[in-house]
């Protein structure tokens, strides 16, 4: 078995998100999504242009702002998985410095536009820094509070801002001051800021950021494991959000003319934005829009037909669409009609073409000496309350070498390993990792720890179980390849490696459990570590493929990998390792070759007991 096979490889172009890089712009053009895909947009800007009527075009230009609004809340709330409710505070930031430095220093809100962004962008990563420890309800909760706090400031400095009074734009009309007599040169900028927020959403969900994103949304120790910063990536998932928020805030407040803290850092809208995206699907290019699309004009309409007398009619509307589309069709519009429109416009001319070949790039050799020491753990003690979980533990793993470490159930194995990977820090001792640089490292976090070249698997697997196996498998790959392409290539090198090529467009979630444990190694092998921790890998596997297992370790010792691994598969443990390392009651008992350490005292007594020990007289 080899595990370094680079032959070229060809997949059907409909896993997402994957696509990047190559075809020509016109070769991007004849494909039918494409080219479906500008058609429909474009009907956004010719309807309001040809009916003439100014609230046609009153309505499209809302839904341009809220499309745009809704996709750029999404790279925050649809990729990352951070359901913030308090989004229009940058909305309001953005809306805010372009009218008061146009109010103040005369200057163009297309320069306040570029102000309002980077000014939002900074005050995302403060409301993101202490806000991404908080998970689920308390982080919505959290932006909803700063959401509330700067719409009271707002208030509060009326010098400024001119309070709860509001503000009224200088009517200077012209393209330098975003204000005009004709309401479709609105639509344009609207349409502009829709096209800009839905390019840069498309161009996250098919970048290394965007499979990062996804992997923190599912699960973010599997993540962790492959390298991710987490708080890092969702701090760019909401400077990018909260930039293009502003920029359409900016550009609402103009059309507006009229900026007052009720609308500009208004709750129900930052949750209109939310809903939008719910109702079209969450995490998705299109569904965002789609969403603005269905729900807006409904909306809109009933105003515009009952007047007055329906005030707060257009929140009825929402409310009532959102509780639809969540009963029926939990995946939003996208998420449940997608894959089946996908395959009708895949049928039109130029469709459903398949991938170029790509030959993965060949991975890393791993330099140094074999039998020199890679990682040092030393006096390791880790405690949950009064249970001593690790007592004392070091070891040292040497290159080049298979370690198994066995024990009883609740021995404390996977509780080492979880300070060897950076995913515990031990109450006292340490662990040291010798670098490619040759120099000895104390990481402190996982993906520091998966930088450094340790890879680990989940003795509980950890799939990202919407994406597909390959998708799956690439997220590891991406820690050592920054562009899709190549990170694809590599991980359909790693699919045939461990045997999951037939399956890499199978959902990962799908997969039994003797595939997932195959998965765990595939995307820990894609981020090509230096020493692999293997947690029980061969449990719940088949005997054939326990065999095939361990035939792919002993490759991937012999492409210069060291391998640590937990097992309680005892005859596979034995054939397989170099040295073994046995934990009892969170000590280490024993420790030396297979054959040696299976007949110590202790280690029979450890698994059989005291009385098996008396009654065989050992
Ligand atoms: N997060 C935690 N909080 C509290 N106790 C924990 C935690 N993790 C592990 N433990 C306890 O620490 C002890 C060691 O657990 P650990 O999972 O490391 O054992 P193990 O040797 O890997 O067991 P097994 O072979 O059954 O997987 C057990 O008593 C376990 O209940």
């Amino acid at each position: 078995m080899s595990l370094q096979d680079s032959s070229p490889a060809s997949t059907a172009g409909k896993s997402s998100p994957a696509a990047s890089g190559g075809p020509s712009l016109l070769a991007r053009l004849a494909n039918p999504r494409v080219y479906c895909a500008l058609l429909a947009l474009s009907l956004l800007v010719i309807i309001p242009a040809w009916s003439g009527s100014t609230f046609v075009i009153h309505v499209f230009v809302t839904i341009c702002v809220f499309g745009a609004l809704a996709t750029a809340w999404n790279i925050l709330g649809g990729y990352a998985g951070q359901l913030s409710l308090g989004h229009t505070v940058f909305y309001g930031i953005g809306g805010y410095t372009a009218a008061l430095l146009l109010d103040s220093f005369g200057l163009s809100p297309w320069i306040g536009m570029i102000g309002g962004a980077a000014l939002a962008a900074l005050v995302s990563v403060g409301i993101g820094y202490p806000c991404f420890r908080l998970r689920g309800p308390f982080f919505s909760l959290a932006t909803i509070a700063f959401l509330e706090v700067v719409r009271l400031l707002a208030i509060h400095f009326n010098g400024l801002t001119g309070g709860s009074a509001g503000l009224v734009v200088p009517l200077q009309i012209g393209w330098p001051w975003m204000i005009f007599r004709e309401k479709i040169n609105y639509l344009y900028i609207a349409f502009g800021l829709l096209l800009l927020s839905l390019a840069v959403s498309y161009a996250i969900r098919n970048s290394r950021l965007g499979y990062a994103l996804t992997a923190v949304r599912e699960r973010d120790s599997a993540a962790q494991a492959a390298g991710i910063n987490i708080n890092g990536v969702k701090l760019w998932a909401i400077a990018i959000s909260a930039a293009l928020t502003a920029t359409v805030g900016t550009f609402h407040a103009m059309y507006m003319t009229f900026l007052e803290p009720a609308t500009l850092f208004s709750l129900a809208t930052a949750i209109e934005i939310a809903m939008f995206a719910l109702i079209g699907g969450l995490g998705t290019v299109a569904g965002p829009l789609l969403g603005t699309v269905l729900v807006v004009p409904l909306a809109e309409l009933a105003r515009g037909w009952l007047g007055a007398s329906a005030n707060g009619l257009h929140g009825f509307v929402y409310g009532t669409v959102l509780v639809v589309i969540t009963l029926t069709l939990p995946g939003g519009l996208v998420g449940t009609f997608g894959p089946f429109v996908t395959r009708l416009i895949d049928r039109l001319p130029g469709g459903g073409r398949t991938r170029p070949e790509t030959v993965a790039p060949a991975a890393k050799l791993v330099g140094g000496t074999v039998g020199e020491p890679v990682l040092k753990a030393t006096n390791l003690v880790k405690r949950f309350g009064g249970l001593v979980a690790t007592d004392n533990v070091s070891l040292t793993l040497k290159r080049g070498e298979i370690l198994g470490v066995i024990g009883p159930n609740g021995a404390g194995k996977t509780t080492v390993f979880a300070q060897l990977s950076g995913f515990l820090a031990p109450n006292a001792g340490t662990v040291e990792l010798l670098g490619q640089d040759g120099k000895w490292h104390q990481p402190k976090t996982p993906d520091a720890f998966a930088r450094l070249g340790i890879g680990r698997t989940f003795q509980i697997v950890q799939p990202f179980g919407k994406l597909t196996v390959l998708e799956n498998i690439m997220i590891g790959a991406f820690l050592r390849h920054r562009s899709v392409d190549d990170a694809r290539a590599v991980a359909l090198r790693v699919a045939r490696t461990v045997g999951l090529y037939e399956l890499k467009d199978v959902e990962a979630g799908t997969l039994p459990i003797g595939g997932l444990k195959r998965l765990e190694v595939a995307r820990t092998l894609a981020t090509e570590p230096t020493i692999l921790l293997l947690d029980e890998v061969m449990a719940g596997q088949s005997q054939s493929d326990t065999l095939k297992m361990v035939e792919l370790v002993r490759a991937i010792r012999d492409s210069g990998v060291t391998v640590i691994a937990i097992e309680h598969n005892m005859q596979a443990i034995m054939s397989l390792s170099d040295r073994i390392v046995v934990i009892d009651s969170g000590k280490v008992i024993a420790e030396g070759a297979p054959e040696t350490v299976v007949r110590e005292r202790r280690v029979i007594e450890a698994y059989l007991g005291e009385d098996f020990v008396h009654a065989q007289g050992l």
